[in-house]
């Protein structure tokens, strides 16, 4: 069986979905399970919904309706008025209503996954209903059923056992019936609440139900024509990788390539099971194979851009050096605040790293620094990192910046410049 994963960008709008039972048509007779997004950028406006919500802004209505407008008029352009999508689609919008009638419940993590997660419920409905449409026969699946996670809010950290346990019994017989539609990002907790797996957590999605089925391959279709050297985006003259390596995406999605979600390539390496990243504007291109033997040449470097990140410099209260036992403290307080350390450098006096803005908690991490440490900290930096670098490329790249902090080993060059 086959998994192919369909991003936000590939279903942005009603032609993203047209292509897609394009794409799934083309491989009718494979038993097919495809995870998609929330469509184009919904969770974007979904997370400013939940912050306007909590804060009881003015605009809630506002964002919310922009929100269901882009949805009808794609779904419009699907089908006829009378077709029983529009219904489905209201139906999943009304959980939005109930919730933002009443006050906030304390925990904003959790209020972001009950609203957030409508962005997947939403569009899985629009595209299972599409291809039971165009005569392809598929069916919905409620993932927070399959995907387990414990309560940790925005970032479930999923029970694989109970997790195989569930996708094992059920989905080799729904496969039979056609294509499964399977919500990308969302999870399940014992409660029955919502989870989220971080954000553009779909790709893990799609390599979860493929560990527990053992499928042949996964396929993400992008609107890139595979995985390059560097994001089109911010760089010209980009190449793409014909091949990689599990470590080799592992080390670049742990450094921020936003093409593939960090977690994703683990249980695929673990399996065995090929990850295919393809253009879904050419479904025949080659795009990028990354497998255990995936062979490159670099001859460009890689690059990774991570933007709006923080500089955060902790000493000790009393001018003392930093011991182990002040860094076991500090680590402890990121671990326990969720802030991942993107680069870090310790001296006689102070500890120095590099984190994501990510703006509750880094207050809350603030604060508990600031409790037994003094912190001093600039933000809006960025952070490359430039892997199989050369001297060259990295003048290149930091020509006319600032470099704050700059750190090289043999393979990775990394540095935060304003
Ligand atoms: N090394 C890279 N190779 C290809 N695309 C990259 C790379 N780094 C960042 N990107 C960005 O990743 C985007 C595709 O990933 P993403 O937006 O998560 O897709 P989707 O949400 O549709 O799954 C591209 O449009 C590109 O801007
Ligand atoms: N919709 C979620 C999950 C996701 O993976 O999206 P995408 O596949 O569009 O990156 C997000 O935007 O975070």
């Amino acid at each position: 069986m086959l998994v192919f994963k369909f991003g936000g960008a590939s279903v942005k709008d009603a032609e993203g979905i047209i292509n897609l039972s394009r794409v799934v048509n083309s491989y009718a007779g494979n038993e097919l399970l495809i995870v998609v997004s929330a469509m184009g950028k919904t969770t974007n406006a979904l997370e400013k919904l939940t912050k306007a919500y909590v804060s009881q802004a003015d605009d809630v209505h506002e964002i919310y309706d922009e929100i269901k407008a882009y949805h009808f008029d794609i779904v419009a352009q699907l089908f006829e008025a009378s077709h029983p999508v529009f219904d489905e689609i209201q139906n999943t919008f009304v959980e939005i209503d109930w919730m933002i009638e009443d006050e906030p419940h304390d925990d904003f993590d959790f209020i972001y996954d009950q609203l957030v997660s409508i962005g997947e419920l939403v569009s899985t409905r629009i595209v299972s209903a599409y291809l039971n449409h165009t005569g392809i026969k598929s069916q919905w699946l409620d993932v927070r059923g399959y995907i387990h996670t414990d309560n940790t809010y925005r970032e479930g950290v999923v029970d694989w056992v109970k997790t195989t346990e569930s996708i094992q019994k059920d989905i080799p017989a729904l496969l039979q019936k056609g294509v499964v539609v399977a919500q990308g990002f969302l999870g399940g907790t014992s409660e029955n609440f919502t989870t989220t797996l971080g954000r553009e957590g779909s790709d893990y999605t799609a390599s979860i139900f493929a560990a527990c089925l053992k499928a042949e391959s996964v396929t993400t279709w992008k609107d890139v024509p595979g995985v390059l050297n560097a994001d089109p985006k911010l760089f010209d003259g980009t190449v793409k990788f014909d091949e990689l390596s599990y470590n080799e995406a592992i080390e670049m999605t742990y450094y921020g390539a936003t093409v593939i979600h960090p977690k994703t390539i683990k249980p695929l390496q673990n399996a065995n099971i090929p990850l295919l990243v393809k253009p879904f504007i050419d479904p025949v291109a080659p795009g990028t194979v990354i497998k255990e033997d995936g062979k490159t040449v670099f001859e460009k470097p890689v690059i990774i851009v991570k933007q709006n990140q923080v500089l955060l410099s902790i000493s000790a209260n009393d001018y003392s050096f930093i011991t182990e036992d002040h860094l076991s403290d500090i680590f402890k307080l990121f671990a326990k605040n969720q802030v991942k350390i993107n680069v870090m450098q310790t001296s006689a006096l102070s500890f120095t790293t590099c984190i994501d803005f990510n703006e509750e908690r880094f207050s809350k991490l603030l604060s508990s620094l600031k409790q037994n440490f003094k912190v001093k900290y600039n933000d809006s930096l960025t952070l490359y990192t430039v892997r199989h670098y050369r001297e060259d490329a990295l003048k290149e790249i930091t020509a006319g910046k600032q470099i704050l902090l700059e750190q090289l080993s043999r393979n990775t060059a990394q540095m935060v410049v304003r």
